[in-house]
């Protein structure tokens, strides 16, 4: 069965149709990079497998189930939702932690501070920035701690956009190679880093649409 289902999509906004009877299946363990030209929806799409946004018509379906009022915090729990400019917080890098790991849906989790710092050390994050302040870290140094986070979350379901826009190229590679190396889990990836081009990784691209 598939994981995520989206069934003749249609997406307009005013005059704009973004998705004109478009489908899509990702079956469980799936590596799909989107791909497409700036306002080609490809954010959209996300927002549409999360719930953000209902289509104008067509449905979306999480493990066969029509996302609605009440089906639709399951789908969100099963997924981790990491995008380029996420917003981490204020105060302490540690208390950010504290307060994720707190939350209702990832209490089961047994996160301890050596899990995170094996996070920090294998993506070249200093350790001491744990004990400092969120809005003293560098754009990529936020970016990692968004990554490092939605790990150890350990969600079935990855939805990744331009996650490693911002870093370098050694960092793009440990990354993604991080992320294509977990067995089982569901990966949508929207990324122009050629680093997330491997060949078991499916491609849409939504420019072939129209
Ligand atoms: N809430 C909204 N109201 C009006 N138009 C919107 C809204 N959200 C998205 N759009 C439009 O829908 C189109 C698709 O947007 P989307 O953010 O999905 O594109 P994208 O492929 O992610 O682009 P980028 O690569 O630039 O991030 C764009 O033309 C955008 O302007």
């Amino acid at each position: 069965m598939s994981v995520i289902s989206l069934r003749d999509i249609e997406v307009r906004f005013n005059s704009k149709h973004v998705f004109d009877g478009f489908s899509l299946d990702i079956g469980q363990g799936e590596k799909v990079r989107i791909k497409g030209k700036s306002g080609a929806g490809k954010t959209t799409l996300f927002k549409l497998m999360l719930g953000f946004l209902q289509p104008d018509a067509g449905e979306v379906l999480y493990e066969g189930q029509k996302l609605n009022g009440s089906t639709v915090w399951r789908a969100r729990k099963s997924m981790a939702y990491v995008s380029q400019d996420m917003s981490i917080g204020e105060g302490l890098v540690k208390d950010f932690f504290d307060e994720i790991f707190s939350y209702e849906a990832n209490k089961h989790l047994q996160v301890d501070r050596e899990d995170i710092m094996k996070l920090f050390r294998k993506f070249s994050l200093n350790e001491e920035l744990y004990e400092g302040r969120i809005p003293e870290l560098s754009g990529g140094e936020k970016q990692r701690i968004a990554i490092v986070i939605s790990i150890l979350l350990d969600r079935p379901v990855y939805l990744l956009d331009e996650i490693t826009s911002s870093l370098d190229e050694v960092l793009k590679e440990k990354i993604a190679q991080y992320f294509l190396g977990l067995k089982g889990k569901t990966l949508l990836i929207i990324s122009h880093d050629r680093v997330w081009e491997k060949n078991d990784v499916k491609l849409i691209d939504l420019d072939n649409l129209r």
